[in-house]
């Protein structure tokens, strides 16, 4: 298996932007909170240790991951912020439910960033169990969280660079 021994959170070899100008929204789900807090608190702190202002770090919490591309959207039409990181577990349960969540919200954060013009970042784990969810958060394979938050600040530092406006 790809990932079998795995950090997928090792960015030692990436070279991370200063975070410092940009205003990012974290927005969380609720569901599987012993996760999700996980996923938040290490997207929170590498904002923070890549330069981002707390001021400039918004917290959104929504109910599920279903509710996570509109929770994005409202913040990316309300709130001045360059990047938003949409955090969420999905994990499979007994019927098909898992699918329709999964690709609802990978597709609705893919959408939601060409329509503002502006990173939307998919750091939702979706996963068999609750073990491969805890290997994800802060275990074996990483922080999906850490991962999302490198992510939108690569990207926000994208469209700095290319001056593309929307
Ligand atoms: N089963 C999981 C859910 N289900 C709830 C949905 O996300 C949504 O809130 C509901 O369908 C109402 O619209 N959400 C997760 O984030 N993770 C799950 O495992
Ligand atoms: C993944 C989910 O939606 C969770 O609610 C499990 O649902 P179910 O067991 O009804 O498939």
């Amino acid at each position: 298996m790809a990932t079998q021994l795995k950090n997928l959170s090792d960015f030692s070899n990436v070279t991370i932007p200063d975070a410092s100008p940009y205003r990012f929204a974290i927005v969380v789900a609720q569901w599987n909170a012993e996760i999700t807090n996980a996923l938040l608190t290490g997207a929170y702190n590498f904002l923070q240790n890549k330069g981002a202002l707390e001021e400039n770090i918004l917290v959104i919490e929504v109910p599920g991951s279903f509710e996570l591309t509109s929770g994005a959207d409202m913040a990316l039409t309300s709130q001045k912020i360059d990047a938003v990181i949409c955090l969420g577990c999905v994990i499979q349960g007994e019927t098909r439910h898992f699918d329709f969540i999964c690709n609802a919200v990978a597709n609705g954060i893919t959408q939601l960033a060409i329509k503002h013009g502006k990173p939307a970042i998919f750091g939702v784990l979706t996963t068999d169990n609750q073990e491969q969810a805890q290997d994800r958060a802060g275990g074996k394979h990483g922080n999906k969280g850490e991962e999302a938050a490198a992510t939108a600040i690569q990207m926000a530092d994208l469209k700095n660079r290319l001056n593309f406006k929307h």
